[in-house]
């Protein structure tokens, strides 16, 4: 369920929001390549643990919803998986380093603003800044996710290889070994979760 005017987070809607309610007991930061499963994985955890537990944040969201407006494009069709999006995919993953650079909290911010479910599932974290923010603001709740399916699933999931950048999310994207380690990896289709 995504919240009205809140198309970057997933999750019951409303709920009253207050300093100590914006507090999360768990947040799981999930990364992996293009197509590795990230979004369904997110949504498998909220289905199990209910939108009132589990909230999903997208930080492509504020992003893609800023960039829509300052390019007059339409935020929606940049929201689906269409060949609208990979048109302006580059250019996007460009704009937003650029606000990264200047400010690394910049998408965070705006994901987190009210949320108050007590587990946060981020299914697309992509850059170190962004591991970096969560761990700095909510420290040992943090715990990071790394969705793992081979490239022959991948491409059967309509995974197409950009030379431009790395794995299609730009140059800067969260490569395993920019972490010494993650807290969890989860390897498709054998689910099978294991502290790596
Ligand atoms: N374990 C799975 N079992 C069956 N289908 C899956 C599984 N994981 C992913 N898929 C399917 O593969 C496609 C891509 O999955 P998903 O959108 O979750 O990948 P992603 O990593 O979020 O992609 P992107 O890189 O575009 O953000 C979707 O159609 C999804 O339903
Ligand atoms: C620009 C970018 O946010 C687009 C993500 O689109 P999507 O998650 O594939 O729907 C990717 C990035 O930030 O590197």
């Amino acid at each position: 369920m995504v919240c009205p005017g809140r198309a970057h987070v997933r999750g019951a809607c409303g709920g009253v929001s207050s300093p100590m309610a914006g507090l999360p007991r768990l947040v799981l930061l999930l990364s992996g390549k293009r197509k590795s499963g990230k979004d369904f994985v997110a949504e498998e955890i909220q289905n199990r643990l209910g939108p009132d537990v589990c909230a999903i944040l997208q930080l492509s969201g504020p992003l893609k919803e800023q960039y829509a407006k300052e390019h007059g494009l339409d935020f929606q069709r940049l929201l689906d998986a269409s060949d609208y999006k990979e048109t302006y995919r580059q250019d996007m993953i460009r704009w937003g380093e650029e606000k990264r650079n200047t400010d690394p909290g910049f998408f965070c911010r705006i994901v987190v603003e009210g949320v108050t479910q007590p587990v946060w599932v981020v299914s697309d974290t992509r850059r170190l800044s962004d591991v970096e923010w969560f761990q700095d603001v909510y420290g040992s709740t943090v715990q990071l996710v790394r969705v793992v399916a081979t490239e022959e699933t991948r491409k059967r999931r309509n995974w197409v290889f950009i030379v431009a950048c790395v794995d299609g999310q730009g140059l800067g994207h969260l490569h395993p070994l920019y972490l010494s380690s993650w807290t969890w990896r989860l390897d498709q289709p054998q689910h099978a979760w294991y502290r790596p």
